[in-house]
């Protein structure tokens, strides 16, 4: 069974792909990590991720660099949100993403085209979203537990410019796909959204999709 979990940054996607990899056994990736060790390579190499050819340069890192702890900084994610805009590097990047959901027995990925690009013949897709106050308070409330000291105004800030280029770029943007489940985590704790998530995979296993 693939699983496919989009959404926009904090929503909690990341939580919820993780655990429903963990009901049903099945391997997952966090694609946003792909991204973001493109914009960390091109960012040590003194490079601009606005530069489609630098970007596109890097794309073949080795996949120890996926667990570098650089690639979980706001500084990480802002650059990912900069080279993912270029086509060429989505197309690099591609090849990569479709072999993990394709692999015998399925698997769970999340990220923002997962359900339109990656995998549009999942059994179940989520698109997972939440309210921008409540994707900061989130975010805001991580920050501060790893030490930071950005303001919550600030990560709101960085909140909506994510948002704005990722929901407007021209290559895969950030957009739900027409058969996915909507699931708004706002008033839900991190329990009660995973339950909901697992009852709707569940209903379209049991439709016969999947
Ligand atoms: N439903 C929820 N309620 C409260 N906090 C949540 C919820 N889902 C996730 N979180 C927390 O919000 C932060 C962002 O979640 P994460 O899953 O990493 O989001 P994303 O992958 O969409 O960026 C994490 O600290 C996580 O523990
Ligand atoms: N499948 C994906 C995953 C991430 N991305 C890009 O990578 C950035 C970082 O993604 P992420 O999922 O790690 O970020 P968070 O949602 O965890 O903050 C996003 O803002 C997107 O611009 C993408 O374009 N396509």
């Amino acid at each position: 069974m693939i699983i496919a979990v989009d959404g926009p940054a904090a929503s909690g996607k990341g939580t919820i792909a993780r655990a429903l990899a963990r009901h049903y056994g099945l391997p997952h990736l966090d694609t946003g990590l792909l991204y973001r060790a493109v914009g960390v390579a091109v960012m040590r190499a003194g490079g601009d991720p606005a530069d489609p050819a630098q970007a596109l340069a890097v794309c073949d890192f080795p996949a120890e660099m996926l667990a570098d702890p650089a690639l979980r900084s706001e500084e990480a994610g802002r650059a990912a949100s900069i080279v993912s805009v270029h086509e060429a590097v989505r197309d690099a990047l591609f090849a990569r993403q479709r072999a993990f959901a394709r692999q015998p027995g399925g698997a769970v990925l999340d990220g923002r085209d997962i359900g339109t690009v990656i995998a549009p013949d999942a059994d179940a897709k989520l698109f997972v979203t939440a309210s921008p106050a409540a994707r900061a308070a989130r975010r805001h409330a991580e920050l501060q537990a790893g030490g930071g000291t950005r303001s919550l105004e600030a990560v709101l800030g960085d909140i909506y410019a994510r948002d704005a280029r990722d929901s407007n770029r021209a290559a895969a943007p950030l957009v739900q796909a027409d058969d996915a489940d909507l699931l708004d985590t706002t008033e839900l704790g991190i329990t009660a959204a995973v339950q909901r998530a697992i009852a709707l995979v569940e209903a379209r296993r049991t439709s016969g999709r999947g």
